[in-house]
Parts: structure tokens; C-alpha cells; sequence
């Protein structure tokens, strides 16, 4: 198999340094497809919409902030509605499958595309692949209508269910071909698109008329370019229910100590926001800054301040935080899950352990209490904002499908959904940037210390480009949206 960024990207450069980072069409490797009217124009709930089809060459730019002599830069192409479809109602065979782990807003998403399939192209026959990737050739499919699917969005989890592990690309799409699919819908995060993109690749090497089409879904929001992905906000949301419990038990308490974990593998975002949010959180400790406990500016010498100041205080962790810490004594413990992804120890109990240690060694008495709501802020129905979030995404992957584009992602950059390529959802990992703007303002509003010493300050920042560098690209690894660069979230 080729390199997948070979036939994954097509690069289409314009005047004043503007670059198109497109996505295939199905056109690309079946020339003589042909193509027919768009059969939304018919449609009374949209037909009344003035421009309401997007037109072809409209892109939506990875930059907003630009300086008068900046180049153009890097550009998606829009997703929406095109004039002219590649596929008739009646000859599409649909397929969803959600793979990973739980999310909130997955149901909106798999109920979004079969209503939006069925009322504004007419299709009929929608198939839902059971457990995941693995689903494709091991287990049962169900058959997809709106009446199926009428109230699932009022449910937490996906009804189709989920996994990890089993990709089997050649199994997966000799299914497809086998039952002849021709539209396959794929949600799941940054190891489902990786998935995707190769199942696009063999889809492609054997000149199937399939469009591959990936929903990013993932509550740690480490999936790059896009602003946000779906499910985000409900999980910060339902974390402050146990930010508020950790709270409330350490300010009843003498020296109560109230410490929270929150999901986050190898992404503080869920951490940073939710601490942002609340305000009662004294401490926020995440994977991308790096803490240590003993001496000087160090976790137990502010514990021990904050208690003497204020009596209590709220600590909030990511699960993927100070790993260096325990890998030195629990090194021995590191698993794998079924998809390959770290299993991390448990790092909630392990710090709650360390500072009852040392404050009873220090004969100083504490009341620490430790909340991990973990899958409780997962296993939810998504609140409104994400099912608005979840059916625009729904309808914007159809009208790419239905275009004929393949091989594709899609999600909102800047504010406007586009079309982006697989290599670029899966070539890195969102992270936060301690050395940005959101980072500060957290530190600001916890007056936690930086853990920094003064020399990493001065790496990190040799590490960054200056802040108003306007370059593509830049410090375009492990970084990006919620940032100074989005405008919605700084
Ligand atoms: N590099 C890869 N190539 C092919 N398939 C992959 C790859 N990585 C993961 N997958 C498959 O994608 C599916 C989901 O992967 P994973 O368990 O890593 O979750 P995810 O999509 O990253 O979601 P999340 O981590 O947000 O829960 C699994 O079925 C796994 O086998
Ligand atoms: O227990 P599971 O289902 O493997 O999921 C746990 C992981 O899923 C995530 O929610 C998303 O990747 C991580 O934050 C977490 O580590
Ligand atoms: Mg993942």
C-alpha cells in the first residue's frame, strides 16, 4: 500500500501565497462518473434558502488573524450542499459504524445522518454496523430509519454500539464491497481515522465507488484543525457537578482537600476548561505541564499555603498527568489497550496517596477526599449546544458525501465546516499549549504555581514562534484551537 499522504491531500496553490490542502473526489480514480441535480433543490425547507448551495470553490482559511503583507495561507475546502450530486437517492447504500470510546452526542450524530440522508436526498436504505470496526465482519448490522433512530439523541452512549482493536482494513472493505455499501459514515477519534484513511486507500486501490466520510469524535478534544470536537462541552459541563461535590466536602472540612480526575489520556483540555469554568478549583494539573512535589515551588509547599490561607482547597487532575512521576515507581504496570493505546495508572489515587503521606508525616492533619466521576462525564446525552454541533456535522459529512467527495473529514474550522483531509486530522495530536493565553489565564485564576523552573520558561518559549507570526504552519505540531488562535475560546 502507498504512502496514504501520496493520494490523501491535493495541494492547489493561488494567487498571494493561497494554498488548498483539498480532498479527493471520487472523480479522481473514476473519471467518467456521472454526475445529476442536486435533489435538495426540490426540497420545500431548503429550495426557499437563497444561496443555499455552497458554491465549488469556496474555502474556508485555517488563519483568521493576518497582517496586511501575510500570505494567504492554508485554506479547507467549505463543506455544505453542492449543485450537483454523484450519487442517484435510490442507488445509495449507506453504512454508520462508531468506534472508541464513548462520547456524548454520538446518537445526535448517527440520528442526523440518516435523517438528513433520508428528508433531504431521499435515501432509503441506511445500514448501522454493530461494535465498530470489527462489526464490519463479526457481528450483525440493523437496518436505519428515522423512526428508528426518531429519539436516540435523548440518550447517552450510541446505539449502534462501540470498540477498540479489530481493524481489519481488507476484512472491512470486502464487506463493504460484499454487501455493496457505497456511502460509509465513520465517527470515532483520532485512532478511527486512522482507520478510515487506510480503509479510503483500499477502497481507492480497488476503484470502488465508495465514499469514505470521518465524523471526529473525541471528549479530550486532541483532534487537530478542526475548532472543537463534539461532546466537549457536555463532558465540562458534567464535570462541574464533581468539581462542585470536591468543593463542597473540603469547605466542611478542616484542612479539606477536595481532588477531582478528569479524563484526558494524553490532552489537559477537559481539565483546563472545566477548572476555567468553575472557579473553585485551586490547582489544575494536566499532561502537557509537567509538575513535580517535593522543595521549592513545588505541589505539597502550595497544598500546605492554601490550606493555611484559606482552610481547603480543590485540586483538579487529568488522567494523563504526571505520568513521569508514577512510571518511576509503577513502571513495571504499563498496558496496552485492545487499539494500542497506553493504559495509564491511576494517577488520582496515586497523588491522593502521596499527599496523605506527606502531611502525616509532617504531623499536619488533612480530610482528603477523591472524586473520579470517570465515565460520568462521557456515558451522557450531549446538551443542546453539542446535538446543534453534532447535526451540523451530520449534514455537512451527507452533502460531502453525496458531492462525491471520499477520504474526508469534517468538522469547523474558524467557525465554517470544511472538508480536511485524513493526513491532516491524524499527522498530530491537540494539545494545550501552556506557553498560550488559556494557560495563563488558568494559572491566573487558580494563582497555582507554574511548576516551571526559570530556565524551562525560556525553552518553551525558544520552543514557540513569536505569538504574531502568521505563517501556515506554525508550531502547527501539537497545538491548535484552543488557543490564542481561536477566536471563540480566548
Ligand atoms: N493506526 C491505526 N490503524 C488502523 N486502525 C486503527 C489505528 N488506530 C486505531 N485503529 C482502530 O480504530 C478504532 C478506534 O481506535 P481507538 O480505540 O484508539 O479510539 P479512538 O478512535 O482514538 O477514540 P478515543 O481515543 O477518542 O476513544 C479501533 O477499532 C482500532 O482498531
Ligand atoms: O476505558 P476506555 O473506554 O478505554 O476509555 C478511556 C479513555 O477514553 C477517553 O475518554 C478518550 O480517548 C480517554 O480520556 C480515556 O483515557
Ligand atoms: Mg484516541
Amino acid at each position: 500500500m502507498g504512502n496514504p499522504s501520496d493520494t490523501q491531500m491535493k495541494l492547489v496553490s493561488g494567487a498571494a501565497g493561497y494554498v488548498l490542502e483539498d480532498v479527493p473526489h471520487l472523480t479522481d480514480y473514476l473519471p467518467d462518473l456521472p454526475s445529476y441535480p442536486n435533489p435538495l433543490q426540490d426540497n420545500p425547507a431548503y429550495s426557499v434558502v437563497k444561496q443555499y448551495f455552497v458554491n465549488v470553490d469556496d474555502t474556508v482559511t485555517k488563519k483568521i488573524v493576518v497582517h496586511k503583507d501575510s500570505p494567504r495561507g492554508v485554506h479547507f475546502r467549505r463543506a455544505g450542499p453542492r449543485q450537483r450530486v454523484y450519487f442517484e437517492s435510490d442507488e445509495v447504500h449507506a453504512c454508520i459504524v462508531t468506534c472508541g470510546g464513548l462520547c456524548p452526542g454520538l446518537n445526535t450524530v448517527i440520528r442526523e445522518i440518516v435523517c438528513g440522508l433520508y428528508h433531504m436526498y431521499g435515501v432509503r436504505k441506511i445500514l448501522g454496523i454493530d461494535g465498530g470496526y470489527r462489526g464490519f465482519y463479526a457481528k450483525n448490522t440493523v437496518n436505519l430509519t428515522p423512526k428508528v433512530v426518531d429519539d436516540i439523541h435523548k440518550r447517552g452512549g450510541t446505539i449502534l454500539g462501540t470498540s477498540r482493536g479489530g481493524h481489519d482494513t481488507l476484512k472491512i472493505v470486502d464487506r463493504i464491497q460484499d454487501r455493496g455499501i457505497n456511502q460509509v459514515y465513520i465517527i470515532g477519534g483520532d485512532g478511527t481515522q486512522r482507520g478510515a484513511a487506510l480503509i479510503f486507500e483500499e477502497i481507492r486501490r480497488r476503484g470502488l465507488k465508495v465514499a469514505v466520510a470521518g465524523i471526529p469524535k473525541t471528549i479530550d478534544n486532541d483532534i487537530p484543525v478542526i475548532d472543537k470536537s463534539f461532546g466537549f462541552d457536555t463532558a465540562v459541563e458534567e464535570a462541574q457537578r464533581a468539581i462542585n461535590a470536591a468543593h463542597v466536602e473540603a469547605e466542611s472540612m478542616e484542612n479539606g482537600i477536595g481532588l477531582v480526575k478528569l479524563m484526558g489520556r494524553y490532552s489537559g483540555f477537559i481539565a483546563m476548561h472545566a477548572t476555567l469554568a468553575s472557579r473553585d478549583v485551586d490547582c489544575c494539573l494536566i499532561p502537557e505541564s509537567p509538575f513535580y512535589l517535593e522543595g521549592s515551588g513545588g505541589l505539597y509547599e502550595y497544598i500546605e499555603k492554601q490550606l493555611k490561607e484559606s482552610g481547603h482547597m480543590v485540586i483538579v487532575i487529568a488522567e494523563g498527568a504526571g505520568q513521569d512521576l508514577l512510571s518511576e515507581s509503577l513502571q513495571s504496570m504499563v498496558q496496552q489497550d485492545a487499539s494500542g493505546n497506553k493504559l495509564l495508572p491511576d494517577v488520582g489515587l496515586w497523588i491522593s496517596h502521596r499527599i496523605k503521606e506527606h502531611f502525616a508525616k509532617k504531623k499536619m492533619r488533612i480530610n482528603l477526599k477523591y472524586i473520579d466521576p470517570t465515565y460520568m462525564i462521557r456515558a451522557i446525552p450531549s446538551i443542546a449546544s453539542d446535538n446543534v454541533y453534532c447535526t451540523l456535522l451530520a449534514h455537512s459529512t451527507v452533502h460531502g458525501a453525496m458531492a462525491g467527495y471520499t477520504g474526508f473529514t469534517v468538522g469547523p474550522v474558524n467557525g465554517r465546516h470544511a472538508y480536511i483531509p485524513f493526513n491532516r486530522i491524524i499527522e498530530e495530536q491537540n494539545k494545550v499549549v501552556i506557553t498560550d493565553r488559556m494557560w495563563a489565564r488558568l494559572l491566573s485564576s487558580t494563582n497555582q504555581p507554574s511548576f516551571l523552573k526559570p530556565g524551562d520558561i525560556a525553552d518553551a518559549k525558544k520552543e514557540k514562534q513569536p505569538a504574531t507570526s502568521l505563517l501556515d504552519g506554525e508550531n502547527c505540531k501539537d497545538r491548535k484551537s484552543m488557543t490564542e488562535d481561536n477566536p471563540c475560546l480566548s
